[in-house]
């Protein structure tokens, strides 16, 4: 396919995603069956503007003057692939699977700049009534902020120290020019490509299938690695899912010690077996979701690691139709969620014990707002010096600009490069 038949699929894969509320994954699947002529490249060519046009849903429309899925694919078109409006047009005028040429009104709104007075949350992209949050997050910055949450991510793997070396994995995926990633000591990262550039598909790797390494952003893995569990220790890991942290948590405690995976969602837990397994991971033991599953723990453990629920608003490169999707009923549920949470986690802990508290949330009403609350409702418990954590866990220079107000590491793209993560780990006094 040309680029004019990608943009026409785009536009029908987007009017999908809008009129059916499906998520883009499934749309773009759903195309593909009924498109079976279209090959890989042109599958991600058409995903990449699916997921570029909702990136930057908001400042496209009003570029465009309209939010239309035609309007939106060809702001991308001209925004962030940089084809010149006028030829795109001409383009269209001869192939028969193109949009329709584009109108006097599109070519010169296409080509134009946003006004002066343009509200901040469309030039960062994001919902008008999270703003307050934003601003209370990142000060003068949440514009920036914002508009870097809506570029492309990286894709970052975590080399699974049990199994591998990052040397090793780096030398299997050569091919796909692979570096090292910035902060996290084990992660290595291929940078997003341009325009239809693909995703590398590293899960069919050798080297994947060996267990030597797991797709993973770089925030995730530096969270993983802060939670700072030591070999040799009892980890509760309350809400595992998939076990993402959890066999990050047993590369760095060297399979010594252990760690009790939990979640209370059967199906979200059920892959966490065989990648224990392809991992090499050996100290876990899973607890699957009945009553009292968790009790013989209480009092018992070092540290307890809580990936809790969340909103997902650090991940909006990856998921940015979930932007457009979030309420403010959601966000409240979420909160809830958290806060019960983290009221019955402290119980599982040894007196001098550590609750590691995690989201990959950039919201302060799910970060520094909870851990405010916890401590006022447990005055034993204290934030451990986040520069002294970093330095405890990687020995490195702690990244400027990431701690927040009440003793937690606030992780963004525009600050590490990484999804957004926030890490609070608090000790109960002995
Ligand atoms: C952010 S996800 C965990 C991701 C996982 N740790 C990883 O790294 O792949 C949050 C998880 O919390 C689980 N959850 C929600 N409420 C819970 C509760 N009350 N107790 C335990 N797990 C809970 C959800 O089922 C979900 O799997």
């Amino acid at each position: 396919m040309r680029l004019p038949g990608r943009l026409s699929a785009a536009i029908e894969v987007l009017t999908d995603v809008e009129t059916r509320k499906r998520p883009v994954s499934e749309a773009l699947k759903a195309w593909g069956l009924n498109n079976r002529f279209a090959g890989a490249g042109d599958r991600a060519a058409i995903g990449n503007l699916v997921y570029d046009a909702l990136r930057r849903r908001s400042s496209h429309a009003a570029l465009m003057g309209s939010d239309t899925p035609r309007a939106l694919v060809l702001a991308v078109a001209v925004r962030d692939w940089n084809e010149d409006p006028a030829a795109l047009s001409e383009s269209f005028a001869t192939d028969n699977h193109a949009p329709a040429p584009l109108t006097e009104e599109e070519l010169e709104r296409a080509v134009g700049q946003l006004p002066d007075g343009t509200p901040g949350h469309i030039l960062a992209d994001f919902p008008e009534w999270l703003t307050p949050s934003l601003e209370r997050a990142f000060g003068d910055n949440w514009i920036a902020e914002g508009q870097d949450m809506s570029g492309r991510p990286s894709l970052d793997l975590r080399v699974n120290t049990l199994k591998s070396s990052r040397e090793r994995v780096m030398k299997s995926l050569a091919r796909f020019n692979p570096a090292e990633t910035k902060f996290s000591p084990n992660g290595v990262t291929m940078p997003a490509g341009p325009r239809d550039a693909r995703t590398p598909n590293v899960t069919t790797d050798e080297g994947y299938l060996k267990g030597w390494f797991e797709v993973q952003d770089q925030g995730s893995q530096l969270v993983a690695g802060l939670a700072n569990a030591k070999p040799g220790e009892q980890v509760l890991d309350l809400c595992a899912g998939a076990g993402g942290k959890t066999l990050a948590l047993a590369a760095v405690m060297g399979n010594k010690g252990q760690i009790f995976a939990y979640d209370s969602d059967r199906n979200r837990l059920a892959p966490i077996y065989d990648r224990l397994k392809r991992n090499g991971a050996r100290n876990v033991q899973v607890r699957a979701p009945q009553p009292d599953a968790l009790e013989d723990l209480v009092g018992k453990m070092d540290r307890v690691v809580i990936d809790a629920p969340c909103t997902g608003t650090g991940t909006w490169r990856r998921r940015p139709d979930t932007k457009w999707k979030l309420t403010p009923e959601l966000l409240a549920q979420r909160v809830g969620e958290q806060a019960a949470i983290l009221a019955d986690a402290a119980r599982y802990l040894k007196p001098g014990g550590t609750l590691v508290y995690i989201t990959c949330s950039i919201l302060p009403e799910e970060n520094d707002d909870q851990v405010v609350a916890f401590i006022k409702a447990n005055p034993d418990f204290a934030s451990v010096n986040p520069a002294e954590l970093w330095q405890s866990a990687f020995g490195t220079a702690f990244p400027a600009d990431t701690e927040t107000e009440q003793g937690g590491i606030a992780l963004t793209p525009r600050l590490t490069g990484t999804d957004g993560f926030y890490i609070n780990a608090l000790r109960r006094s002995a």
